[in-house]
């Protein structure tokens, strides 16, 4: 059976038959209309503690690469903000387009970023990341957009390892990488309760989206654009598009951490 991808034949819009919760009550993405975000004053700033020495590894997993994170101690952990207790990073990720004019999972009032940064915390209250994923407050990502401008240095230590994981299922040590070098300045924030943006799009992500975005140079995202969907010795397919369009409402409420 063709396992899900972003193709024509095995894209989001065919998830829902090997995933019924497609269809469910807290789907992500979603649009963020920012008028329609009610300001929350009980909503803390976020509290974000990285240890770069908890960085691991960087891997190509097919869907898009992701920089792992060691997660047996709380020395890299989100606190505050919307969640109660203590979530653990456990890795970060991206998804982009095909070209600059789209990319991102949400939107901001209809327009999408070039790309989307996402760094998943787990829930310590459950043990193990797995366990937390199939909980209801058992994750807590934080999304940060790209937007084209300076050359974005932090992110360049990166996109220079992408030589060594061009095809899915590569991987290579990334140790010493500090995540917090890739926030904003501003850490305002949306929040509200939905799901992985991938299958099994479990709904069990407290979603904490930043306001403010993060530069990316053009350069830097064709860099992205070469990083293979296919495996060695398989026909080349550039991952690009890697990317779940928004999804319903449903009823949700987004909350601002900002007036
Ligand atoms: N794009 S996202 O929503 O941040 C996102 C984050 C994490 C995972 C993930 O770990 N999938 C594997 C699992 F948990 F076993 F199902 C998928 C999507
Ligand atoms: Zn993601």
């Amino acid at each position: 059976s063709s396992s899900w991808g972003y193709g024509p034949s095995n894209g989001p819009e065919k998830w829902a038959s090997g995933f019924p919760v497609a269809n469910g009550p807290r789907q992500s993405p979603i649009d963020i209309v920012p008028a329609d975000a009610a300001f929350d004053a009980g909503l803390k700033p976020l509290r974000l503690k990285y240890d770069p020495s908890d960085s691991l590894d960087i891997l190509n997993n097919g869907h898009s690469f992701q920089v792992t994170f060691a997660d047996d101690r709380d020395s890299s952990t989100l606190t505050e903000g919307p969640i109660t207790g203590i979530y653990r990073l456990k890795q970060f990720h991206f998804h982009w387009g095909a070209s600059d004019d789209k990319g991102s999972e949400h939107t901001v009032a209809g327009r999408m970023f070039p790309a989307e940064l996402h760094l998943v915390h787990w829930n310590t209250k459950y043990g193990s990341f797995g366990e937390a994923a199939s909980q209801a407050d058992g994750l807590a990502v934080v999304g940060v957009f790209l937007q084209i401008g300076s050359k974005n240095e932090s992110l360049q230590k990166v996109l220079d390892t992408f030589d060594k994981i061009k095809a899915k299922g590569k991987q290579t040590t990334f140790g010493g990488f500090d995540p917090a070098a890739l926030l904003p300045g501003s850490l305002d924030y949306w929040t509200y309760l939905g799901s992985l943006t991938t299958p099994p799009l479990l709904e069990s992500v407290t979603w904490i989206v930043c306001k403010e975005p993060i530069s990316v140079s053009s350069e830097q995202m064709a860099r992205f654009r070469s990083l293979l969907f296919s495996a060695e010795g398989e026909p080349e397919c550039c991952m690009v598009d890697n990317y779940r369009p928004p999804q319903p409402l449903k009823g949700r409420s987004v909350r601002a951490s900002f007036q």
